[in-house]
């Protein structure tokens, strides 16, 4: 009889793998971000990626950004783990304690939303604004809330 397949991928690296997937349907020119949520069963609950709202047509939208606020991306865009949240069809109490495995470090909002959604744990693969005042804010919210962030990275 033959043995099992020993060399499988992890947990991590299988979620991970998603929210990398995810991130290939951004829009966005310069950053593309993705989210997966997976709770403690290893289940999949969400999946997002930054974008703008659906109802506001993608074509016509300004990718960059401007001094003007009002054609500046930012200011219309939802992020990758908000719109995990957003997309997730299942009772908000199954969110509790589930990881959050986002392709890039969270923004200082999405830090608060994710914390008021109840997840226990970010898990991340860049952190391409460290040292950022938002980055910092972000950090801070996470440890004060005791929400546990750690980063990994995949294999080739
Ligand atoms: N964690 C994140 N999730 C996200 O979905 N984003 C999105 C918002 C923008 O669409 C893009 C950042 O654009 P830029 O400032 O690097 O050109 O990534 C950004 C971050 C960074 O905190
Ligand atoms: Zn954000």
């Amino acid at each position: 009889m033959p043995g099992k397949r020993t060399d499988v991928i992890s947990w991590d690296e299988f979620f991970m793998r998603v929210a990398v997937a995810a991130s290939l349907r951004s829009k966005d020119p310069n950053t593309q971000v993705g989210a997966c949520i997976a709770d403690t069963n290893h289940r999949i609950l969400s999946v997002g990626y930054n974008g703008t709202p659906s109802a506001l047509n993608d074509d016509e939208f300004p990718w960059g950004t401007d001094e003007d606020p009002l054609h500046d991306k930012h200011n219309y865009v939802i992020h990758a783990e908000a719109n995990a949240i957003l997309n997730y069809r299942g009772s908000l109490k199954d969110m509790t304690g589930a990881t959050v495995y986002v392709t890039l470090f969270p923004c200082h909002e999405c830090a608060k939303t994710l914390v008021q959604a109840g997840i226990g744990e970010v898990v991340y693969l860049d952190d391409k604004y460290d040292g950022t005042e938002d980055n910092l804010i972000s950090k801070n919210i996470l440890q004060r809330c005791g929400i546990a962030y750690r980063q990994i990275a995949l294999s080739e």
